[in-house]
């Protein structure tokens, strides 16, 4: 398989400190990988370097043509007078640069919200929905980029048991794909369901298997 996201060496600080130290990290296209770690670890850090959200401060991170980023939560569409059709829509910009959707941009996104269950909502203003409501709509914009890679932070965590069970058979849909899907979470269940579980600590990053 060949590797298309991947660290090499990579260091990354916040605040003028290592978080994460020379980092040699491959990740597969196809498979999911669960990062685990107490609170403060770096498991976010990891991710948004991974995503290009934050700069490497030395070493490389090599990615994909396409990488579609899910975030804990997303204060500017909480604050924005936006439907939850519109977040999900969101997804499609970057394919889209110029604007106008295109049947299959308006396909996606239905489809997407339909898949995380919040098609019913879409008229909603997304700031009104619930932590759980937002979580999933911010998934199903994940999903509508249609990325080489998606990159999930903590996408569970107020979800029911419901959402927990479409998430998990969404990220193995996302896999048999051809994705390659990283996602950082506290449920060592879901963590040792995935094809590869990483654990921060420390500043490294240690296999679990
Ligand atoms: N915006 C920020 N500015 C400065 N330092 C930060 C920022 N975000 C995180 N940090 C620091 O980076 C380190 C790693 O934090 P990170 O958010 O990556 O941890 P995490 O494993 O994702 O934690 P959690 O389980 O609580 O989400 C911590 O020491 C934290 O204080």
């Amino acid at each position: 398989m060949p590797v298309l996201l991947a660290l090499d060496a990579a260091t990354v600080s916040r605040d003028g400190r290592p978080v994460l130290s020379r980092l040699n990290l491959e990740f597969s296209p196809g498979t999911i990988t669960a990062v685990t770690g107490a609170n403060g670890s770096g498991k976010s850090t990891l991710l948004a370097l991974l995503a290009g959200l934050l700069p490497a401060d030395a070493g490389t991170v090599r990615r994909p043509r396409s990488l579609a980023f899910v975030p804990q939560r997303s204060s500017a569409s909480e604050t924005l007078p936006v439907t939850v059709a519109d977040v999900v829509a969101m997804g499609r910009w970057e394919a889209r640069p110029w604007g106008r959707m295109h049947r299959i941009d308006r396909h996606l996104v239905t489809a997407s919200a339909q898949r995380m269950g919040v098609d019913a909502l879409r008229s909603r203003p997304f700031g009104d929905l619930s932590g759980g409501q937002r979580q999933r709509v911010l998934i199903a914009q994940g999903l509508a980029q249609r990325a080489d890679a998606l990159l999930l932070d903590e996408p569970a965590t107020a979800l029911d048991d419901d959402g927990e069970r479409i998430l998990h058979d969404v990220l193995l849909e996302e896999a048999a794909r051809g994705v390659t899907v990283v996602h950082a979470t506290h449920d060592a269940v879901a963590a040792a369901r995935a094809d590869r579980w990483l654990h921060v600590e420390n500043g490294r990053v240690m296999r679990r298997h």
